[in-house]
């Protein structure tokens, strides 16, 4: 959290640089190495989706070449969407901080507060999905107690940072409505926002949402518009200042 606060406040930025690598090996190396070096001075952190490295038989050397090329001071998130009782999860946790080198994961918070913990290190961050960005999530069903699933959740994920003081929430763009719901219940957790460009997420309402006063808080995530852009620096420049604009109006 330290890491990433200092580098919001030193680059004035909340994008969340997604890396969803796809295209041959050859492409792909020399993709990757050009999107982080363009987007770096406008990213708050990178997040490499597991999935689009572990589908290539050098996806675990990839992913660590991609590591190196960060450049010193900017936080990495691996999208993993861990999650499995805390004997295996702890496995995951070693995959994801010891072999990769993150700073950051996303976890699976479906089967509960055993299998997120072994992922709240100290000096690492864990960001749980609690409403995801996709139509038919599940989070939007209905318990008996009259509230979705993704307020139950947020509710057992505000606990886990109370005890652990390094958990935060995925909440996808495309529901700018439950956003504000899981601000509410979780006041001052950072949230990692997938959803906005490819996925038509409106980020003027997810900033009204989910920006905390100070105009923090939110990680807003682009993958494919920025890596398919034919310029990606300026993808993420344009969408930082977009979200400055907000920033500034609300703040
Ligand atoms: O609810 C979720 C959780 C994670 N994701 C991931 O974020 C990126 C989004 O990619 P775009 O190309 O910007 O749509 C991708 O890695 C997803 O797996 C999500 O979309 N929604």
């Amino acid at each position: 959290m330290q890491k990433l606060l200092t580098r919001v406040a030193q680059a004035n930025t909340l994008l969340c640089v997604g890396l969803d690598p796809i295209g041959s090996d050859e492409d792909v190396t020399r993709r990757l190495a050009q999107v982080v070096a363009e987007t770096a001075p406008y990213a708050a952190a990178f997040k490499p989706n597991l999935a689009f490295f572990l589908s290539r038989a050098n996806g675990v050397q990839l992913l660590r070449q991609v590591m190196q090329s960060v450049p010193e001071g900017i936080p990495v998130i691996l999208d993993g969407k861990f999650g499995d009782i805390a004997n295996t999860a702890l496995h995951y946790a070693q995959f994801a901080y010891d072999v990769v080198g993150a700073d950051a994961v996303t976890v699976n918070a479906y089967m509960g507060a055993d299998a997120v913990a072994p992922f709240a290190r100290p000096g690492k961050f864990v960001f749980a999905l609690a409403k995801t960005s996709n139509q038919s999530a599940v989070q939007d069903a209905v318990l008996q107690s009259g509230e979705p699933v993704s307020d139950f959740t947020a509710q057992l994920l505000a606990g886990l940072d109370a005890t652990h003081g390094n958990i935060g929430l995925v909440a996808g763009a495309t529901d700018a409505a439950a956003l504000g719901r899981l601000r509410q219940l979780c006041p001052t957790q950072w949230f990692l926002v997938p959803g906005i460009g490819a996925q038509g997420g409106d980020l003027a309402s997810v900033l009204k949402a989910g920006l905390l006063a100070d105009g923090s808080g939110l990680l807003i995530n682009a993958s494919r518009s920025i890596w398919q852009a034919e310029d990606a620096g300026a993808a993420a420049r344009e969408l930082m200042n977009e979200i400055n604009e907000h920033r500034t109006v609300i703040a």
